[in-house]
């Protein structure tokens, strides 16, 4: 994958995750762990190469069959695209009201996941008067709150004390345990070590480990 017209920032990648699975995705500042994840949502195209979601090789997809592979994929990018003139009960709640869901078939499970993310107290608030990493924690929980079969984080703890980082590490790993299969991009030793997951390790574009080759 290569921005315009620079070098690949990403090449001679290979690896596939199996559904259900738990990695962690490491590497230095600029090593590419972003432009991967993205690469996986489709937010980027490879320039050359494949690669496949659900079974499907999806390289060349046409742009009018990607809302409907992305509603099975939650994702957490460091720009947070929160909805600013909708409270942040609704933004978590999006991917349900997308789905022309009753309100009172989620409004007890959307509150409960907010208080987990410690937002409980702030559901009728506007994106606006949050902090940042109050953003980024309804940006989790808007990733989350529908089960998707794929969690793509990046840096979801990147903004958090400790406390809270490990609190949304048990969020992550119960999801996970209801079948999600989670990527997390991440410089938190900590979590990754207390988590005791799968790494795979990206150095300047490429992945020297946890790949196919
Ligand atoms: N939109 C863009 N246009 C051009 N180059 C980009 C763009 N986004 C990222 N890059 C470059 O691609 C490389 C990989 O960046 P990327 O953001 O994927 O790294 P990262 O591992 O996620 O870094 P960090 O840990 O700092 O978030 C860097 O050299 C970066 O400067």
């Amino acid at each position: 994958m290569r921005y315009g017209r620079a070098p690949e920032t990403l090449r001679d990648i290979g690896f596939s995750l199996a559904p259900g699975s738990f990695h962690f995705l490491t590497g230095a500042s600029g090593a590419g762990k972003s432009s991967l994840l993205k690469l996986i949502y489709l937010a980027h195209r490879a320039s050359r190469g494949r690669v496949e979601l659900f079974g499907r090789d999806v390289s060349r997809l046409p742009p009018g069959d990607l809302p409907f592979l992305r509603r099975r994929i939650g994702v957490v990018f460091q720009e947070f695209k929160l909805l600013e003139h909708l409270s942040v009960f609704d933004n978590a709640a999006l991917p349900l009201r997308i789905q022309q869901r009753k309100p009172a078939t989620y409004r007890d499970d959307v509150g409960e996941l907010l208080t987990w993310v410690g937002l409980g107290e702030r559901m009728h608030a506007l994106p606006a008067t949050l902090s940042g990493g109050e953003k980024q924690r309804l940006a989790i929980a808007r990733a989350v709150v529908d089960r998707p079969d794929v969690l793509l984080a990046d840096e979801p703890t990147g903004n958090v004390d400790p406390a809270m980082s490990l609190r949304l590490l048990r969020l992550f790993v119960e999801l996970n345990r209801l079948g999600t299969t989670v990527l997390i991009a991440t410089h938190d030793e900590e979590v990754v070590a207390r988590a005791g997951r799968p790494t795979l390790h990206l150095e300047q574009g490429r992945l020297v480990e946890g790949g196919d080759r």
